[in-house]
């Protein structure tokens, strides 16, 4: 077959501009991208030939050779792995598949300096060799298969492809070096680079220098076979950054082996930051599977809860069955022991972090509460565990709180923990809901992450006390024993409108309403606001029908109850002109009303060209006055 020119896709080509264009401080990164890739390859090999021992019989054992040639200017790093037929070819080096590709394309400034640490989270695989090559072959053959392939591209917007009728199984990348890259062509660089990034790999890395016997320069076995103490902290965090093809601290890092019904070894870790893919859909989990040290897969379900997917690293067990097919694996009932073993393990540790370091435990909170507060939602088995791992916000100080602290410090009188929901922290703090339990100096939760109307709704609560929105049904203020001094409260009463008036005001307002608003009640959790709006008893949150309507998932609006504060001074005005009878300066005011309370809420007002006729109306009346 001719060679063929094709065009890379557009993602991977502004992926390319960034890498050849910027100044990337650790170019010597290329090396542990491939090295990482052709381990990758031998494992996929190593796993299909248990059922198919045919694929290996050539060349049994794994390597991954590093070959030099300073005559040529060429360093080549070549594996004995899977290989890529035509097609995979095309679609692995031509295109990104990887979740979280658009997000990052989306997050890139044009900025190179951040661009650059982006792009250092994100990772650029096979990519980062054009930070060193000038134009880059792969010359590649899958095993079981009788033809190779060889792909070349100088990383500026195409590559060719052709046939490789000599191709030996797997696959060899040639790096055609840029005259200023010559360095990677030196042994004692080579050496170094392998031993820093890649020492972990458990296939052996052999530098073939000229005529010279294969040197093998990394440790060669898995690490987390390794005793801990043979282990240092820069190990762990190269091995980290490999199994998560991130480039972050890893916040937490856990070894252990278990002995017992089951056995296995885990090496887990949580990342400091937040990787690409959290909130994609499939919510997949991360952890790879190996049975004695052959590599299962990466995609095996049942290992963790979905809301543990951020944590990455391998599992390894002797127990499980080599030779079956993943999906079988998936449905081992020593799978779901593994599960048990793993999460009770997650779960004390980060019970342990948030007691003996809270500043650190903040941290991580910040980033993965939201995914940690899926498992309040769906984990009924271990809800009380997580129970003790939640931290909030609240309305006291901008520290964490966990139910414990919140319950701790309750008012007398006061029997539900109390929650506002809402999409900003900062505009919800100023909600007029939230006026009367200020007043009386009750704590209320901040919430603001999406999944947080989902859980609350169902939340038992903690000890015997159960979560109440502020912005649903009536209040049990008046239960509550405040900061506030009783007389405040008092004096309020006594400037209220009168009761008469008030009614007079109610009723205008219904029958100007109408069914715009489900009710309108005086309210005894205002002290500042005129109005505010809230969800009669038994309705859906306002907040969780905001979410459903962005997305598109409800289109109707639930009327909502229209509350009124007796005491402040423009439902007195109100009042008393509506006890005269109604007028249409009242009905304008009437919808003002409405709307302010919406816009409040973050809604847009019922009719906004009627909204800005009447306010300019009211306005006009007003400086005229
Ligand atoms: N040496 C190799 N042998 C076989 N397939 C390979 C090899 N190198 C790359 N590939 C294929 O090309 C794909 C893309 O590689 P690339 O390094 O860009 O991304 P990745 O390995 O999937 O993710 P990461 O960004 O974490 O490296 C791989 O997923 C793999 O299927």
């Amino acid at each position: 077959m001719a060679e063929e020119k094709l065009q890379f896709q557009a993602e991977v080509a502004r992926v390319l501009d960034i890498v050849v264009h910027s100044l990337y401080s650790h170019k010597e990164i290329f090396l542990r991208e491939l090295v990482s890739n052709a381990s990758d390859a031998c494992d996929k090999l190593r796993w299909m030939a248990l059922t198919q021992p045919e694929l290996t019989a050539d060349d049994p054992g794994f390597r991954i050779t590093l070959i030099p040639n300073k005559d040529a200017k060429t360093l080549t790093v070549a594996d004995n792995g899977v290989g890529m037929n035509r097609d995979e070819l095309i679609e692995n080096l031509g295109t990104i598949a990887r979740s979280g590709t658009g997000e990052f394309l989306r997050q890139l400034t044009g900025d190179s300096r951040k661009d650059v640490s982006l792009i250092g989270q994100f990772g650029v695989g096979f990519y980062s060799a054009f930070m060193v090559a000038q134009s880059v072959e792969v010359v590649t053959r899958r095993a079981g298969d009788a033809h190779g392939w060889r792909w070349t591209s100088d990383g500026t917007g195409s590559f060719t492809v052709a046939e490789a009728a000599d191709a030996a199984r797997g696959t060899r990348v040639v790096l055609h070096l840029k005259d200023e890259e010559h360095e990677f062509l030196e042994p004692f660089r080579l050496r170094h680079i392998v031993k820093t990034y890649s020492d972990h790999i458990a296939i052996p890395v052999q530098l073939k220098d000229g005529d010279a016997e294969p040197e093998t320069l990394n440790e060669a076995s898995a690490l987390w076979t390794r005793s801990k103490d043979e282990i240092t902290a820069e190990q762990y965090k190269e091995f980290y950054h490999h199994v998560a093809h991130t480039f972050d601290e890893p916040w937490l890092t856990l070894h252990t082996k278990a002995e017992g019904a089951i056995e296995y070894t885990s090496l887990l870790f949580v990342p400091t930051q937040k990787p690409f893919d959290l909130f994609q859909p499939d919510r997949k989990q991360h952890l790879r599977l190996y049975v004695n040290r052959v590599f299962i897969t990466d995609d095996c379900e049942g290992l963790l809860p979905a809301w543990l997917r951020f944590v990455r690293g391998v599992v390894d067990s002797p127990d499980l069955p080599l030779n079956v097919s993943r999906e079988m694996l998936q449905h081992n009932p020593l799978l779901k022991k593994i599960q048990n073993g793993l999460v009770n393990k997650l779960l004390g540790e980060l019970k342990k972090k948030a007691a003996d370091a809270p500043e650190d435990y903040a941290r991580f909170w910040d980033v993965f509460g939201p995914v940690v507060k899926e498992g309040m939602y769906e984990d009924f088995e271990r809800r009380d565990k997580i129970t003790e791992l939640v931290r909030f916000r609240t309305t006291h100080g901008e520290d964490l709180v966990s139910f414990e602290d919140y319950v701790g410090r309750m008012k007398e009188g006061q029997t539900h923990i109390y929650y506002i929901t809402g999409d900003d922290r900062a505009a919800i703090a100023q909600s007029p809901l939230l006026e009367g339990y200020r007043a009386k100096g009750v704590e209320v939760l901040l919430l603001t992450d999406p999944i947080d109307e989902f859980w609350v709704a169902n939340a038992p609560g903690y000890k015997d006390f159960g979560m109440k929105s502020v912005a649903a049904g009536g209040t049990d203020l008046a239960a509550i024993k405040g900061a506030e001094d009783d007389k405040a409260a008092e004096e309020r009463k006594k400037d209220e409108a009168p009761r008469e008036d008030l009614d007079s005001l109610v009723t205008l307002l219904k029958a100007t309403l109408g069914t715009k608003v489900k009710d309108v009640r005086p309210s005894d959790r205002l002290t500042e606001s005129p109005v505010c709006l809230v969800a009669d008893e038994g309705d859906m949150p306002m907040h969780l029908e905001r979410l459903l309507r962005a997305h598109k998932q409800k289109d109707d609006e639930t009327p909502r109850v229209l509350e009124i504060n007796p005491a402040h001074a423009l439902i007195k005005h109100m009042a008393a002109r509506a006890t005269a009878g109604a007028s249409p300066d009242l009905e304008d005011m009437a919808y003002l009303l409405l709307d302010q309370a919406r816009i409040v809420e973050g809604e847009a007002p019922t009719d906004p060209v009627a909204f800005g006729k009447r306010l300019a109306k009211v306005m006009a009346k007003g400086i005229a006055a």
